[in-house]
């Protein structure tokens, strides 16, 4: 299995690029899509889905170019858009038995999926609840739940833990990495933690420009001896987030305990700790805010 995207460009008005020259290839297993709001993530999802045609360059499933023949992906496609909208007045199973219609499943093939679909996300006590009633993790159980029905090779899954509570965010990630096998799986998001634990590969996008793709474990390497922490006096907080990417603060008695990834030693008491995905995210970032 294999998604390969070859000079992918997306352009919304003269001067208005939503991705511009991505090369990506992806295998088997979870992939992040990380980038800040506006990066280009929806853009080079809807693309991947063929919602929408590229500008420039195509993409290919197992060599197959998506956009001469558009069904060579949606046949094998699983989609979790950004915007999930469900019938309020179906309940779980209905709406599972819906979409299982809609992608051509006999009936006994469908009940036998809808069952381990929703034991898969948790969902077989709330299965004859109407979706009106759920939660948002509910509602983006069921949203995986569909994406999945037709048990597909590659699954999109669009910033899918946007307003859920953090248990919520556990679980579903949960739900998410052990659905992962024998498919290529895309996650696209804002919150490094989505992805940290689970993906194999980290595509980071950055005003619709691919900065870099590799394993979590480089990335954070590349950012080793670059990450400190110290207790600042909390006046002088705005003063270090002006001069530096501050990745998480701690208030604490005697001030801020602030996390900074800085090139040299900001001040003489700060002590190099162990980068996180999430560090490495900022460096990348902030490197080519400053380039
Ligand atoms: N239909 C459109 N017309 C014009 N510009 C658009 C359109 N859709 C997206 N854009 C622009 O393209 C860029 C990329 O947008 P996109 O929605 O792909 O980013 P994103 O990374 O998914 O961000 P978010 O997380 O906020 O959805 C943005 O600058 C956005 O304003």
């Amino acid at each position: 299995m294999n998604l390969r995207l070859a000079n992918v460009g997306k352009r919304y008005a003269e001067d208005v690029w939503g991705v511009r020259g991505v090369d990506l290839e992806l295998e088997q297993g979870i992939h992040g899509l990380l980038g800040p709001n506006g990066a280009g993530k929806s853009t080079l999802m809807r693309i991947i889905t063929t919602v929408s045609e590229p500008t420039t360059g195509s993409a290919y499933w197992n060599g197959t170019d998506t956009v001469e023949t558009p069904s060579a992906v949606r046949d094998v496609l699983g989609y979790l858009p950004q915007q999930f909208g469900v019938y309020p007045d179906l309940t779980a199973t209905e709406f599972l038995e819906y979409i299982a219609a809609l992608r051509g499943l006999d009936r006994e093939t469908a009940d036998a999926r809808i069952d381990e679909l929703l034991s898969l996300t948790n969902l077989q006590q709330a299965r004859d609840r109407k979706l009106r009633t759920f939660s948002g993790g509910m509602h983006q159980r069921v949203g995986i739940a569909q994406a999945l029905v037709n048990d597909p090779d590659l699954l999109v899954v669009d910033e899918p833990t946007v307003g859920l509570d953090p248990e919520e965010r556990v679980r579903f990630r949960n739900v998410l990495s052990s659905t992962a096998s024998d498919r290529v799986v895309l996650l696209s998001t804002h919150i490094v933690p989505d992805i940290e634990a689970t993906a194999k590969t980290v595509a980071l996008l950055e005003e619709g420009e691919l900065v870099t793709h590799a394993d979590p474990e480089s990335l954070v390497e590349a950012t080793d001896g670059k990450v400190y922490e110290y207790v600042a006096p909390r006046d002088d907080l705005e003063a270090v987030r002006r001069e530096y990417q501050v990745s998480g603060t701690v208030q604490r008695a005697d001030g801020v305990s602030v996390r900074v990834i800085a090139d040299e030693r900001p001040v003489p008491e700060a002590t190099p700790v162990t980068p996180t995905l999430e560090d490495a995210y900022l460096d990348r970032i902030e490197r080519r805010g400053a380039a």
